[in-house]
């Protein structure tokens, strides 16, 4: 029903998602750690907390795209958007969510929980009626 695409999508359980891994040397942790636990903890919260999750840049024409497309198709949907060029943290970000789905560029969008990917992914899946689907999960 929903072949390729819906298959691409991975569900990101919170517990697998390790905040902090520190090498054995020091107890506690530098600033750069603990800058990159709090990088992590808010993408982490990010995907948990918001319905649709969309890692964004403002100038993008990509994730206008993306936004559109929610904010058309599913006015009643809350999307929280994090524009990642208009944070300090906004690179990190951007590195960790490379680490934790493969993908680097923006958008990169979350529905459920459920990693759905960028604006192409989130276009193709629409078509098929896997947004819908997605969205009636449970949280
Ligand atoms: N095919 C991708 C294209 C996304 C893309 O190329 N995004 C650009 C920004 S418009 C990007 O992330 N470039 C690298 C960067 O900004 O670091 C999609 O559909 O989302």
């Amino acid at each position: 029903m929903f072949p390729r695409i819906y298959k691409s999508a991975t569900r990101l359980l919170p517990s697998s998602i390790a905040l902090y891994s520190s090498t054995a040397s020091s107890s506690r942790p530098s600033a750069h750690q603990l800058h990159q636990m709090s990088v992590k903890q808010l993408v982490s919260e990010a995907i948990d907390q918001n319905k649709v999750a969309i890692f964004s840049k403002s100038y993008c024409p990509y994730c206008r795209r993306a936004k559109a497309l929610f904010a058309e198709s599913f006015p009643d949907v809350e999307t929280t958007v994090f524009e990642l060029d208009e944070r300090d943290d906004g690179s990190d970000i951007q590195a960790y969510l490379a680490e934790l789905t493969g993908q680097r560029t923006v958008p990169n969008v979350f529905i459920n929980k459920t990693h759905v990917g960028g604006s192409d992914a989130v276009t193709a899946l629409h078509k098929q009626g896997g947004i819908t689907k997605l969205l009636q999960q449970e949280a």
